[in-house]
């Protein structure tokens, strides 16, 4: 459904992002982890296609230079890392957002009977319908992160590109955030990419793994076979016995 061939994008004539190939099927989830400033959102901005990259990306067989920027927004939606919110509209006006590439123009004028039950589903989704009402600009970050999400859902998208997700979400949301992702992906025709700091929360969401050092594949990998001394060698530590001493505190 979604597939790089070398890969290459960054800013200012310079590459970030070095030589990337992978290939997300339908009904799988890719996480790429990796250090900080390796250039995972930049990837992630390419596979939006908010940066022009060389190489070639192909989203449902099509190449994403030559689809309009309209059909990218109804296969394509990226959840970014938490951004400050300045102007206070309801949650359910932000979720209705999510409607606007499949929308007449004139946003909120135009907004059909499917579109406010797939809102409705949408917020009921991510337990924020309680909410609906609330301006924005009020909520907690972790509210807000599903109000994000649920904007992403409502725009009913083949793919689902998220940088962070978890950010902001206490424990419960963030395990829930990744089962909802894991069920979303499992009904038809869909797939979900995800950039994660921890890595617990990746490999519980993915079913394949890049694992990205200095803007370069440093692994690729099913994550059921995923070795973590890779991450240690990357992040020079012993990350399975930060780990393992981690869980020993629990027993
Ligand atoms: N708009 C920009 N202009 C120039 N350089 C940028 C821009 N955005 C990011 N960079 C640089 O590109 C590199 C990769 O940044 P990127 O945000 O993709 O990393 P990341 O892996 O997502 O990092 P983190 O884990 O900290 O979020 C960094 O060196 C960063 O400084």
């Amino acid at each position: 459904m979604l597939q790089t061939e070398h890969l290459s994008c960054g800013y200012g004539g310079g590459h970030v992002v070095k030589n990337i190939s992978f290939r997300v099927e339908e009904g799988s989830r890719l996480c790429i982890i990796g250090p900080n400033g390796c250039g995972k959102t930049t990837l992630l901005r390419a596979l939006a296609g908010l940066l022009p990259a060389e190489g070639l990306i192909r989203i449902c067989g099509e190449s994403l230079n030559k689809m309009s920027r309209r059909k990218l927004a109804c296969q394509v939606a990226l959840m970014s890392q938490l951004t400050s919110v300045s102007f206070s509209y309801s949650v359910y006006e932000t979720v209705l957002m999510g409607r606007y590439a499949h929308q007449k123009p004139g946003l909120l004028a135009s907004q059909s009977e499917e579109d406010r039950r797939i809102v409705r589903e949408s917020m009921k989704r991510t337990g924020i319908l309680a909410l609906k009402d609330r301006p924005v600009t009020e909520l907690s970050g972790g509210q807000l992160q599903r109000v994000f999400l649920a904007r992403t859902f409502a725009q009913e998208p083949k793919i689902i590109l998220l940088d962070e997700p978890t950010n902001h979400l206490d424990l419960k949301y963030q395990v829930e955030l990744v089962e909802n992702l894991k069920e979303w992906t499992k009904q038809g025709g869909r797939c979900a990419v995800g950039v994660f700091h921890d890595i617990n929360l990746a490999l519980s969401f993915a079913d394949t793994v890049l694992l990205m050092d200095h803007g370069a594949a440093y692994a690729y990998e099913r994550a059921e076979q995923f070795d973590l001394s890779l991450v240690s060698e990357i992040y020079r530590m012993d990350v399975q016995n930060y780990m393992q001493n981690t869980l020993k505190k629990w027993e």
